[in-house]
């Protein structure tokens, strides 16, 4: 078996929502696929109306294949302070025709209000491993974990994209959506994360002669994240970078780098063992902070950020705007390609 469904970018590419059915009959709910964490929830008949900011919900007393899961709950909590909770159901769930039957779907009672403000998200697909899995006391297997067995290829790739749809496949790797061979990594997934070791990084330009700075060799642990907006590096990395864009600054007030918006930047090129992955400078030039009008705006924030702070470097949307990404679930191993 094998699917694929559309990646569509919320408003300055925040985040992207993807299309999932669940119950019988199918109700379709737009989700946030999140490779860093493990969590199927949604906003459903369960969310108090006062919790609810006009998402589309899931109508479990409509759906004849939903059953409860008794005496479970999940509790969930994000890096960005955002949390949601509440009780556990089985039920068919479908992604691009890609069917699992009993997938847990878990039924948000309590949600904060970050979530709460964004309409068109209606919950969570989480596509880390199952560790991170926060039912209690049974812990839940994953969309993917669950829909493995009837993948053609064990794999799910993910192809973002600025400002327009992208998408995600799952049992089969796309060629038409990279160019060149796929670079294969070695994932490390003890804490559940699709963790990797990244070796270095180079500025485009920063030497001056256009060659590119020298590989700065500021290894860092870095995790896959497409629940993640930004590219969030170690400290050392965003200073080398912006101190090539003139009018940077970091700006606490701001809460992090900010560019010109009319900045020219440059690509930024992270060194994963021997791949080079570029990250094209239009793409380190994320929203406007000044106005919502990206056409007038003076000052736009950066789309790398630092991760001081965090126990590894987040590789998240604005990388895989970039890079054509391979999960590789059954082999353990991630994969880049230029697109
Ligand atoms: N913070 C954070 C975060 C992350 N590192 N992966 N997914 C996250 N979220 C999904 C919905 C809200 C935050």
């Amino acid at each position: 078996d094998q699917g694929e469904v559309s990646a569509t970018p919320q408003l300055f590419d925040v985040e992207y929502l993807a299309p999932v059915q669940i119950g019988t009959p199918p109700q379709t709910l737009n989700l946030n696929f999140d490779t860093g964490s493990s969590d199927l929830w949604v906003f459903s008949s369960e969310t108090p109306q006062q919790s609810r900011g006009g998402q589309k919900i899931f109508e479990i007393e409509k759906s004849s294949s939903a059953q409860r899961l008794a005496n479970n709950t999940w509790a969930i909590s994000y890096g960005d302070g955002s949390r949601s909770s509440g009780n556990v159901y089985l039920d068919v769930v479908s992604v691009g025709g890609v069917n699992v039957f009993n997938q847990a779907v878990e039924s948000a009672t309590s949600v904060s209000s970050s979530f709460i403000s964004d309409a068109a998200s209606s919950g969570l697909l989480g596509l880390a491993f199952d560790k991170l899995n926060t039912v209690k006391p049974s812990k839940q297997k994953t969309f993917i974990t669950n829909a493995l067995e009837s993948l053609e290829l064990g794999v799910f790739t993910a192809n973002l994209k600025k400002s327009e749809p992208g998408n995600y496949n799952f049992g089969f790797i796309d060629e038409t959506e990279f160019t060149g061979p796929l670079n294969y990594v070695d994932v490390d997934s003890s804490d559940g994360f699709w963790a990797f070791q990244a070796t270095g990084y180079s500025v485009e330009g920063a030497s001056g002669n256009g060659t590119g700075s020298p590989v700065v060799p500021i290894a860092h642990n870095a995790i896959a994240d497409t629940g993640t907006t930004l590219l969030l590096l170690p400290a050392g990395i965003n200073q080398a970078y912006y101190r090539q864009v003139k009018g940077a600054k970091e700006d606490p007030q701001a809460g992090g780098w900010t560019v010109p918006c009319k900045a020219d930047l440059p690509d930024l090129t992270l060194h994963i063992g021997s791949y080079k992955a570029v990250i094209p400078g239009e793409l380190i030039l994320f929203a406007p902070i000044d106005t919502d009008d990206i056409k007038t705006a003076k000052t736009c924030f950066g789309g790398m950020q630092s991760s001081a702070g965090m126990p590894f470097a987040i590789y998240g949307d604005v990388f895989f705007k970039a890079q054509f990404t391979v999960f590789d679930v059954e082999n353990g191993k991630l994969a880049f390609a230029p697109k």
